[in-house]
């Protein structure tokens, strides 16, 4: 295995109900180094560019609504196998079928509001931390 790189948002309902701090602290006790963080706040339309790749789905203006509501807190983690692992630790999409132990078993609402984010792939990963951060700051 080798370290790599993923990239996470804790989405607006999870920051606006004050569970940040205790998702990030799950995130690192299951071993991901912050390698990036701020808190922002999408436009609809930068919104709709993040999940361009859902812009057929019948979902996607509630999801661009819902992603442009609140402040959101990106962030690029490292670990080893870092991308599924991630996935492991946020769990299922719709919380209902998430796994004990998870994020998003913890903390979603709903199959849209579930609270965090995850990077599918190694590729998607990098570019989705390139829209929220210059070079400089992947340090
Ligand atoms: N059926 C749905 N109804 C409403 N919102 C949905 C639905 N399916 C997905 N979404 C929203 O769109 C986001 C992206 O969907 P996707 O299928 O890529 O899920 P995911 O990979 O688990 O989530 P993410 O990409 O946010 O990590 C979901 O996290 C959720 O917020």
């Amino acid at each position: 295995m080798t370290t790599n790189r993923t990239f996470t948002m804790i989405k607006p309902d999870a920051v606006a109900e004050g569970n940040s701090g205790a998702i990030i602290q799950m995130i690192e006790e299951a071993g991901f180094r912050i390698v990036a963080v701020k808190k922002a706040l999408l436009t609809k339309e930068r919104a709709g560019q993040f999940y361009a790749v859902h812009s057929e789905r019948p979902f996607y203006n509630d999801l661009c609504a819902y992603m442009s509501s609140g402040a959101i807190i990106p962030m690029i983690l490292e670990k080893d196998n870092a991308v599924a692992d991630f996935r492991k630790l946020i769990g299922a999409t719709n919380p209902a079928q998430a796994e004990e132990g998870t994020i998003r078993k913890r903390f979603a609402k709903s199959i849209e509001a579930n609270a965090i984010h995850g990077s599918d792939s190694d590729d998607n990963a990098k570019i989705e931390g390139d829209f929220f951060f210059a070079g400089i700051e992947q340090f």
